[in-house]
């Protein structure tokens, strides 16, 4: 601590009260000139190994002398927890917030920061620090492009920004270190040492994974400590999790047994809170939570997964069976890690995990301040195939991190979006000059086997994209050059993929008569709507007998069908717990994929009207409302009008009272269930002012 300058150690000292002294990896930094200098960096030491202090020491010597710095993560779980680990700075008189506009400090998320590089260039120009979490998503497929291009717009419009990217160690980080400008500094040290192994079931006389899985629970119970297992698919959580569950119970102690079934409990009470008995999904989770193994995945209700994350960093879980989607939001570290399932589903059927991804996934064992050392376990069928697992990842090299820019085709065509709406480009000159100024672009250019056709490659995807944008009106030529027409500034301007923002326009230009019948699976058909799965090998009649009832004749019955069937059902006022039995769906994430149906209406509204057509705005008001709510039409008023009285009650009320709630006074109101005397105080003044 002591080579830090006295006010950044003070602020440390006093916001971080258990750093005693900082570790390896961060003294190997500090020791290179990190502070004193102004240089882009690029900080690679493992996971848990303490990046986020050492980016909060550029950003504090940013802000105590008088600039502003931006920390940007890539989930928005991750941007909450950071605000909430920095707002402690505030005691130093140092603003935190998430816009550079009102913060010293502020954090945010790719797409914002993004967004900022876009739209808001004077706001840009005032920061002098910019600190990029998970760095090594630049790889990723869907916010790589993003990442990429937002940083190379910042050092368009802010040459002077000092980059510092915090990051999981990679293979070709020259590469990065050259496009970046920046100097890498790497540390191999973990808190927690990790020791990395392949089991195979033969060893443990059974040819299945689950019985292995078991083993390592088992010894969890009774070094008094945890285990987080990885699986490739939701079903697959549920079986891990109810097969461990029953295999354990005997081995816990009374006193366990108590503490899960409160965890239990826990679990039960999120859909009652919400008006929905728990549905079969529910009921399963709690039945495996009270023996201490629960299951988490997408298709849960967020409280139950924040319950089912908190109780685990409580200790009170003993094992998750989990998606590797967890892996990238939550920062759950476990003594035991188990990989059960190498292969993760792709539209070409399982492929093996790179072995970056099966490096985070085992950089999780350990926790710092708890374990001496991590155990990550990858779990093969045979020996043989243990011997092959043990080549490619535990002595594997991790893959190179490559631009996915072109790759991924929307991502052209939103950047180029950008660049005419932003006007940092009029013509395809400066499209490819900007483009070569990415990541992608410096990897072509300075990739011997790839120079050679880089330019004309590039000068291709850009043509051709070019031609997409000005065919679907998303472009203009102008005699200045290229412009973003009326429906291309809607474009740059939501987050939302071009293909959702072209086939909802097709679906405009079509129209004759709006049925929202229609519209929601219009809806549910673009890669932006979150969809509500079935669940596996369940009947999917129910849904196709729903959607010709609605009109709708669909052949093959998906998730895009059970989508649109469960949020007509939701806007019918129907409970996830309804629709879950009916239609054999994981309604606990009907309210998000409902939420995002209603900005989706609005921004179906937004391209009608930028199409001249005003006639259906209203309509689209209110279904974006019956979609945000839940409700049938009469309720709407109601549920907008009087915060927080959610649509269980509303429908109470004018199934008690009728329509017209004037005559009502404050006591009669509070006879509904839930509703006490300041919500009957907000409902009585709701009603005689409207
Ligand atoms: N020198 C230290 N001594 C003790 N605890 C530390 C030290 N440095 C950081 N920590 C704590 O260790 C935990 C992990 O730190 P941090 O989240 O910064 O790691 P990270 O490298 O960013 O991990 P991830 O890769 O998961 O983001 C945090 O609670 C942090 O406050």
């Amino acid at each position: 601590m002591e080579t830090l300058p006295t006010e950044i150690k003070n602020i440390i000292m006093d916001c971080y009260p258990y750093i005693k002294e900082f570790n390896p990896a961060q003294r190997h930094v500090i020791d290179s000139g990190y502070i004193e200098t102004k240089s882009n960096y690029i900080i690679a030491i493992p996971t848990a190994s303490g990046k986020t202090i050492l980016g909060i020491m550029a950003a504090l010597k940013t802000i105590l002398n008088g600039g502003k710095a931006v920390y940007a993560a890539p989930l928005i779980s991750i941007q909450n927890e950071k605000v909430k680990e920095f707002k402690e700075f505030e005691k130093h008189g140092i603003e935190v917030g998430k816009h550079p506009s009102s913060a010293d400090l502020s954090v945010m998320v790719f797409e914002s920061f993004d967004a900022l590089t876009r739209f808001s260039w004077d706001t840009l120009r005032e920061v002098d620090t910019l600190i990029i979490d998970e760095f090594h998503m630049i790889g990723e497929y869907s916010r790589g492009p993003t990442l990429e291009c937002a940083i190379t717009r910042a050092k368009i419009i802010n040459p002077n920004l000092r980059i510092v990217a915090l990051s999981a160690t990679l293979q070709n980080m020259e590469e990065i270190e050259g496009w970046l400008e920046a100097k890498v500094v790497e540390h191999d040290y973990r808190p927690v040492p990790l020791n990395k192994e392949v089991l195979n079931t033969e060893m443990f006389n059974t040819s299945n994974k689950n019985e292995v899985v078991v083993k390592i629970v088992e010894k969890a119970i009774e070094d008094s400590s945890q285990a987080l297992s990885f699986v490739s698919t939701r079903r697959f959580t549920e079986s891990l999790s109810n097969y461990v569950s029953g295999k354990i119970k005997k081995k816990i102690t009374s006193e366990q047994k108590n503490m899960f079934k409160k965890v239990s409990e826990a679990i039960l009470e999120v859909p009652k809170r919400k008006g929905s008995r728990p549905t079969s999904t529910c009921l399963k989770l709690a039945e495996s939570c009270e023996n201490g193994a629960a299951f988490h995945h997408a298709g849960l209700f967020n409280e139950q997964k924040e319950i089912i994350e908190e109780e685990f960093r409580k200790g009170n879980l003993l094992m998750i069976a989990a998606t590797p989607s967890l892996m990238y939001g939550v920062n759950l570290p476990s003594r035991s890690v188990v990989i059960r399932d190498y292969t993760r589903w792709t539209s070409q059927g399982p492929q093996a995990i790179p072995v970056f991804d099966y490096e985070q996934m085992s950089g999780r064992a350990g926790r710092p301040q708890y374990d001496d050392v991590g155990f990550s376990y990858l779990v093969a069928k045979s020996l043989d195939e243990a011997c092959d697992l043990q080549e490619k990842y535990i002595h594997g090299e991790i893959e190179t991190t490559n631009s996915k820019l072109i790759e991924n085709k929307d991502a052209v065509y939103k950047q180029i979006i950008s660049q005419v709406a932003s006007s940092l480009s009029k013509n395809p000159e400066e499209i490819q000059n900007f483009f070569k100024m990415t990541f992608y672009g410096y990897q072509m250019t300075n990739n011997p086997s790839m120079s050679l056709f880089a330019e004309d490659s590039l000068k291709y995807e850009i043509e051709t994209a070019l031609e997409f944008l000005l065919k679907n009106g998303i472009l203009q030529a102008t005699p200045d050059g290229l412009k973003a027409t009326a429906f291309g500034n809607l474009i740059a301007k939501s987050n939302y993929t071009v293909e959702t923002s072209v086939k909802l326009k097709e679906y405009a230009t079509q129209l004759e008569e709006l049925d929202i019948n229609e519209l929601i699976y219009q809806l549910s058909l673009t890669p932006d709507l979150p969809l509500i799965s079935f669940k596996g090998r369940k009947s999917k009649d129910p849904v196709r007998e729903k959607l010709s009832e609605k009109g709708l004749f669909v052949m093959n019955i998906g998730n895009s069908e059970a989508t649109t069937v469960a949020l007509l059902e939701w806007i019918d006022e129907r409970s996830e717990y309804e629709i879950e039995n009916a239609y054999n769906v994981y309604s606990a994430s009907t309210r998000r994929s409902a939420y995002e149906a209603s900005l989706l209406v609005k921004f179906f509204k937004n391209i009608l009207e930028v199409l001249g057509r005003y006639n259906y705005s209203r309509d689209l008001d209110y279904l974006s409302a019956r979609l945000y709510y839940g409700v049938r039409d009469d309720l709407i008023l109601l549920v907008i009008g009087v915060k927080r009285l959610g649509r269980k009650r509303a429908r109470a009320l004018i199934k008690t009272f009728g329509e017209d709630l004037r005559p009502i006074n404050e006591t009669q109101l509070q006879k509904i269930e839930g509703i006490g005397p300041k919500l009957a105080k907000n409902i009585r003044v709701f009603v005689q002012n409207y």
